[in-house]
């Protein structure tokens, strides 16, 4: 039988305990939003698979529980992945301090080539902001990684932030194949898509 897609890519959202990864990954995968909070138990996974460059991307995407008692079983997870998207909430200080704690976790526990993208999630609560985009926008610039402000609640920018890894992942494998190295120095802006400064929120 035919396979139904041309390449598998697997994902790892991490980030503190309640900043959304698990509603960010059913927005994505079911485009669904619940209020209720379920806190993650150790790790689960959704898929969906999306058309990019004219191939089929089959996306496993792989959700952690951010309580630090599930670091053990969490962390066993990343050698496999070739993509993590690192999120904090924009509403919550701490979980952005913290985002230097999960890139040290990232370093120590998956492979060199890694594809990484920051989100500051819950940007629909302007009101409450905490972390202003200035602040992630240098943190991503010199850790050389993609950075898009999502809402699971209003689904803003979730599929552009799922597909730009996944399209940084397809151009990685396909420049290794060719023999290219396309990786940016670690100290380069990739530069994102200017969807990302749109305004975000609920109004
Ligand atoms: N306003 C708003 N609330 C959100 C958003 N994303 C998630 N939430 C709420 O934040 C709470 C936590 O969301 P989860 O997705 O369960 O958080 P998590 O990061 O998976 O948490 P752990 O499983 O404990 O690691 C829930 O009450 C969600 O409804 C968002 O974009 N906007």
């Amino acid at each position: 039988m035919a396979k139904a897609y041309d390449h598998l890519f697997k994902l790892l959202l991490i980030g503190d305990s309640g900043v959304g990864k698990t509603c960010l990954i059913i927005r994505f995968a079911e485009d669904n939003f619940n209020n209720t909070y379920i806190s993650t138990i150790g790790i689960d996974f959704k898929i969906r698979t999306v058309d990019i460059e004219g191939k089929k991307i089959k996306l496993q995407v792989w959700d952690t529980a951010g309580q630090e008692r599930f670091k053990t079983i969490t962390t066993a997870y990343y050698r496999g992945a070739m993509g993590i998207i690192l999120v904090y909430d924009i509403t919550d200080e701490k979980s952005f301090e913290n985002i230097q704690n999960w890139m040290k976790s990232i370093k120590e526990n998956a492979s060199a080539g890694v594809e990484r993208l920051l989100l500051g999630n819950k940007c629909d609560m302007e009101a409450k902001r905490k972390v202003q985009k200035e602040q992630a926008d240098k943190l991503a610039r010199e850790h050389g990684i993609r950075f898009f402000e999502t809402s699971a609640k209003s689904s803003m920018n979730v599929n552009e932030a799922f597909n730009s890894l996944a399209r940084d992942i397809l151009l990685k494998s396909a420049g290794r194949r060719s023999g290219n190295s396309n990786k940016p120095a670690s100290t380069e802006l990739k530069t994102c898509d200017r969807k990302n400064t749109n305004k975000c929120s609920l109004g």
